[in-house]
C-alpha cells in the first residue's frame, strides 16, 4: 500500500549528486595559544548519498565535531563542507539554520520529545513550526518503517525507551532530509531495543533511500552501516567497507595496540 511513494529522494537539495556530504582539508581548532585543541586535522571525507556511514574511533578524536561540521551545526577554522550542492562554509547564520531545517535530521543519544504531545504529534512538531504540511503517504510510509502504527497515539511516557527512539527516527525521517545525522543514537538503549532500532535506521537506508551517518563506539552498531570511518587525533586514519562486528572489534584492537587510545 505504502510502495506507492516511489521516489522519495525527489525533491532534496542537491538530489542528482552521488555524494550527500562532503569536507575538503577541514581543520576545526578550539581556543588558542597553549589552550589551543586541533579537534579535527586536515579531514577529507565523502559521505555517499543512500548510504549508511558509521564514524568511529577512541575518546576525544574528533568525531562529534566531524559530525556538526558536517551537519552546520558548528564552524569549520579551515577548509570546506559541501551538504548536497551547497557549500556552507561562510554561510550567515540565518541560511545556516534553514538548511539545517529544510535539508538535514538530527537523531540524538537522548530522544528529545516534548512529554505532553502524543508521538504522531512529536514525528510532525518540526514540520508543523516550519510551517509545512507533511506529505501523507510519506508520513504512512514512515510510520509504516519504523513499526510505530499503534503507538501514534501514546505519549513518551508510556512508550518504551526502543520506542521512543523509533519515534525519533521517524521524526528526523518525516520531513525527508538529504541527510540524518546520528549521535550514539542507541548509546541510551539496552541491546534488544538498540539492535531494532538499528534495524530501522538500516531499513530507511535500503527501503527509503536515506542518507545516515552515525557516530558510535559499539562495534555491533557499526555493523548496520555500509562504511566505517575512522577517527583518531582528529584524522581519518582508515575505513572499513561492509563491515561485520568482529571485523570492527579486530580493528579497534589493532588500534589499541598502537596506543591510540586516550
Ligand atoms: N567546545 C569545545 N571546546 C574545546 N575543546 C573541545 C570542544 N569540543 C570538543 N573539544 C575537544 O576536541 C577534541 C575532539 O572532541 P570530540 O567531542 O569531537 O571527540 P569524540 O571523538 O566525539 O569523543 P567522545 O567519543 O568522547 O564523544 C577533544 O580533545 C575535545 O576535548
Amino acid at each position: 500500500m505504502t510502495t506507492a511513494v516511489a521516489n522519495p529522494r525527489a525533491g532534496g537539495a542537491g538530489g542528482g549528486t552521488a555524494v550527500a556530504a562532503q569536507a575538503r582539508q577541514v581543520v576545526k581548532a578550539y581556543g588558542s595559544g597553549e589552550t589551543r585543541v586541533v579537534a579535527l586535522d586536515r579531514v577529507d571525507v565523502d559521505i555517499a548519498r543512500g548510504a549508511f556511514t558509521a564514524i568511529m574511533g577512541p575518546s576525544g578524536s574528533g568525531k562529534s565535531t566531524l559530525m556538526h561540521c558536517l551537519a552546520g551545526l558548528d564552524i569549520v577554522t579551515s577548509g570546506q563542507i559541501r551538504v548536497g550542492d551547497t557549500e556552507i562554509t561562510g554561510l550567515k547564520e540565518k541560511r545556516l539554520t534553514r538548511l539545517r531545517r529544510d535539508h538535514i535530521g538530527f537523531v540524538f543519544q537522548s530522544f528529545n520529545l516534548l512529554p505532553t504531545l502524543t508521538a504522531l504529534e512529536n514525528i510532525t512538531l518540526p514540520m508543523d513550526i516550519a510551517g509545512r504540511r507533511p506529505d501523507r503517504a510519506w508520513l504512512d510510509r514512515v510510520v509504516e518503517t519504523v513499526g510505530l502504527r499503534q503507538r501514534l497515539r501514546h505519549r513518551p511516557s508510556e512508550l518504551s525507551g526502543g520506542q521512543q527512539q523509533r519515534v525519533a527516527v521517524a521524526r528526523a525521517l518525516a520531513a525527508r532530509p538529504d541527510i540524518i545525522f546520528g549521535d550514539e543514537p542507541t548509546g541510551n538503549l539496552d541491546s534488544r531495543a538498540g539492535a531494532e532500532v538499528l534495524g530501522f535506521l538500516r531499513r530507511s537506508v535500503d527501503e527509503l533511500g536515506q542518507t545516515m551517518v552515525m557516530v558510535t563506539h559499539d562495534p555491533v552498531a557499526a555493523a548496520y552501516a555500509d562504511r566505517v570511518l575512522y577517527l583518531a587525533d582528529g584524522r581519518l586514519v582508515d575505513e572499513m567497507l561492509r563491515p561485520t562486528a568482529e571485523m570492527v572489534l579486530d580493528r579497534m584492537k589493532a588500534f589499541d595496540t598502537l596506543g591510540r587510545v586516550s
